[in-house]
């Protein structure tokens, strides 16, 4: 069993910068015999890692720079990364780490296609980094202890790539109990199952979630409200504004985006899409706003902060949803101050 240390000097998420570590512990029962996450045999799945305490949405579990990064070929439609030439790019980069580095690659895990196997001119890194690496900017890149993390389709944990870093950061979406396996998703959640399950065939496996293995009427509901979302997304999100509707058809649609908005809420929330709560509440903040119902616009534009703010407390997108909740709130008390006698 291999035990990683990351618990206490990671600084959690109310902290101005993920760089700066608490003074002072933020939480009295994080001491060193308490780190947040442990690698262990996970049944059916190889290795997974394992919370190994009590975890709230927002704590962090691991911040991991790249061991390795590659700035893959152009992608080729129906193909997919041509991997001859990816084998280079990864063969060049790996030959650069020191012996520890490369051994540590070497143990990751390999799925290795069919198509990889028939080939025999296909590096026997590309397996591997193919089943473990991560999309970051325009690069492909390896977090040999993130990799540990197996897959969910409603995953209990998030992760955002800091440039300013170099790091990648895993944090909590929900609360985490003690001994639950950790899990991030490796494929875009809305889709159905079955489409799920094809995008995952490159890791070789199938996926066996809470989601996937419910019972039929259970993932019916489940396949529905995942393409329900994704339309709404399509919907709703190229059509944000702030501007005051001034047409009776405008103030009209507005009224109508709105409504859709609140819709979309429930369905994400229904759905326990965390990975996808904060890109809802932004998108009901601004329709709600644009219709001055300022209470709900500022209480979810709170939200899309908060969350924000776990992710990356300095991020543009942080500081975006800062700046509405100010001016929604600011309505909201103008509006309130008026309506008293
Ligand atoms: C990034 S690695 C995750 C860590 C890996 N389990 C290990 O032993 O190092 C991806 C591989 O883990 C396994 N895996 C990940 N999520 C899984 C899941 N939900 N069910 C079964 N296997 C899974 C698959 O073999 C997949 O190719």
């Amino acid at each position: 069993m291999l035990i990683f240390s990351a618990a206490c000097d990671v600084p959690s998420r109310y902290s101005p910068d993920f760089t700066t570590p608490w003074k002072h512990s933020p939480d009295p029962s994080c001491h060193s015999t308490l780190q947040p996450y442990i690698v262990k045999h996970s049944p059916g799945k190889g290795l997974g890692a394992f919370a190994s305490r009590h975890l709230e949405p927002g704590d962090i579990i691991l911040q991991e720079a790249p061991v390795m990064r590659i700035r893959p070929p152009p992608f080729q439609d129906g193909i997919g990364y041509p991997m001859k030439e990816m084998g280079a790019s990864i063969r060049e980069a790996f030959e650069s780490l020191p012996k520890e580095g490369q051994d540590e690659v070497l143990s990751l895990h390999a799925y290795t296609t069919a198509a990889e196997t028939a080939s025999p001119d296909v590096d026997e890194l590309v397996p591997i980094y193919r089943s473990n690496a991560y999309t970051i900017d325009k690069e492909i890149a390896l977090f040999p202890k993130i990799a540990r993390i197996n897959h969910s389709c409603r995953p209990n944990t998030s992760y955002v790539w800091i440039a300013r870093l170099n790091k990648q950061v895993v944090y909590a979406t929900r609360r985490i109990e003690e001994g639950e396996e950790l899990s991030v998703t490796y494929i875009p959640l809305l889709r159905n199952r079955q489409d799920r399950q094809k995008r995952l065939d490159q890791y070789g496996f199938k996926c066996s979630c809470e989601v996937c293995a419910a019972e039929e009427d259970e993932l019916i509901a489940s396949d529905r409200r995942r393409e329900e979302i994704r339309q709404v997304f399509n919907n709703l999100e190229p059509h944000l504004s702030l501007e005051p509707a001034e047409s009776t058809a405008a103030r009209k649609i507005a009224h109508a985006m709105a409504v859709e908005s609140a819709r979309l809420v429930k369905l994400v929330e229904e759905e326990g899409l965390s990975d996808y709560y904060d890109r809802a509440y932004r998108i009901a903040a601004i329709c709600h706003a644009r219709t001055e119902q300022w209470e709900p616009a500022a209480l979810w534009a709170h939200q899309s902060y908060q969350l924000r703010m776990m992710a990356d407390s300095q991020s543009h997108e942080t500081k975006e949803m800062e700046v509405l909740t100010e001016r929604f709130l600011t309505k909201w008390e103008q509006l309130r101050s008026q309506s008293k006698p």
